[in-house]
């Protein structure tokens, strides 16, 4: 029964009684294993905060196109703020989806030597997100980061949550989220959490027009640790792909996350938690608009999934021997992250989605990945 035919739900309320307790962790294993995506049932985030953001994601892309301009990504060394449709391409083809990219809290790295400019071009990916004015969208930024601050908890608790499912020590994973460096920043407990910062999208996705494609994102991978997706409106569409091939609708389910695995956290495990390609099918003519807030928790830019070596009991390597095989996938695969710190391998991805801000901000890497000059659109995958 390891070919899922849907996705499964778990009540993240089982967690509160000894009693039940077990049965979520058994069901979250079989999700890790088997499926790599889940649904999250009363997560602790305030239902009144996330009615809030999705209410305000209309409003977000209703706001007139010069207020919108002016949050371009191409202002961002970040890669943060507005993307119109088409800016992006899956699979060579167009993304029919208009996107604001935000990230929790985080200041501007202050590189303390010259060749840390040099050697760690990604320390500056991560930095301050630009927001829409106060007087252009009231309050919107203060329910963002409210929000934002439950789902990151909520993303850490999972972290625990993940390792007694697949048998690790407790603790197990911290060392995707502390810098390698042994002396880098020790305090008194040992070394502290790294500098982190997540990202988090709003995502508007227009109803496909008449004769045209239905790619509102095309098959990928995230490159993600974890993945916690609200899907702010009921329209269906988001579709995940089974060991077989076959794609598994995922629709909307009032109250619930869903939650899905990162490459990051798949190569960490050397695959045993499963990353599952998934794609998004554009609403039909006529419809009205979906919208969708996925949040992208991230590890720490210096660590090497690749260099972190895990130990798993014989008992759940045995499970993802009787996963079987993977069909093969045409999703992107992110394979660098078995070779390089994962701040690379995620400014990469943005370089390649985003070649008009890596052009702007990140000249040597646009060179490098664009050697003939700037593409008609970017090209994740
Ligand atoms: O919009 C969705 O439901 C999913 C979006 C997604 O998979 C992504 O942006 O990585
Ligand atoms: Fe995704």
């Amino acid at each position: 029964m390891s070919n899922f035919s849907s996705i499964p739900i778990l009540d993240y309320a089982l967690l509160s009684s000894p009693a039940t307790r077990p049965a979520f962790i058994a069901q979250l294993r079989h999700a890790l294993i088997n499926v790599g995506f889940l649904y999250l049932a009363h997560a602790p985030v305030a239902p009144a905060d996330v009615a809030a953001v999705a209410a305000y994601a209309p409003r977000l892309f209703a706001l007139p196109q010069a207020d919108k301009d002016a949050l371009r990504m191409a202002r961002s060394p970040h890669f943060f703020g507005y993307s119109r449709v088409g800016a992006e391409l899956t699979k060579g083809r167009t993304d029919q989806r208009e996107q604001f990219d935000f990230g929790t809290p985080c200041a501007a790295a202050v590189p303390t030597d010259a060749r840390d400019v040099e050697e760690k071009p990604y320390l500056r990916l991560w930095g301050p997100a630009q927001w829409p004015a106060e007087d252009v969208l009231p309050g919107f930024r203060a329910v963002f980061e409210r929000y934002l601050a439950q789902v990151e908890a909520l993303s850490f608790e999972f972290v625990d949550l993940l390792a007694e499912a697949l048998g690790l020590a407790p603790g197990a994973l911290a060392q995707c989220f502390h810098d390698p460096a042994p002396d880098s920043a020790r305090t008194e407990d040992g070394p502290a959490r790294a500098r982190l910062q997540h990202r988090a999208k709003v995502v508007k996705y227009p109803p496909r027009a008449p004769g045209e494609g239905d790619q509102g994102v095309g098959p990928h991978f995230d490159g993600s640790f974890l993945t916690f997706l609200l899907q702010a409106s009921p329209h269906a569409g988001l579709q995940v792909q089974n060991l077989s091939g076959a794609w598994i609708d995922a629709p909307p389910i009032p109250g619930t996350f869903v939650v899905n695995i990162g490459k990051a956290l798949e190569t960490v495990t050397q695959g045993l938690a499963r990353a599952t390609s998934h794609r998004v099918l554009s609403p039909p003519p006529g419809s009205t608009p979906r919208y969708s807030v996925p949040f992208f928790q991230n590890i720490a830019q210096d660590v090497c999934v690749g260099d972190v070596r895990l130990e798993f009991p014989e008992e759940i390597l045995k499970l993802k021997d009787e996963r079987g095989a993977l069909a093969a996938t045409d999703s992107v695969n992110y394979a660098e992250y078995n070779e390089l710190p994962s701040g690379l391998v995620n400014l990469i991805g943005r370089v390649k989605s985003h070649p008009d801000v890596a052009e702007r901000h990140y000249p040597d890497l646009f060179k490098q990945f664009f050697p003939d000059g700037m593409p008609l659109q970017g090209s994740a995958y």
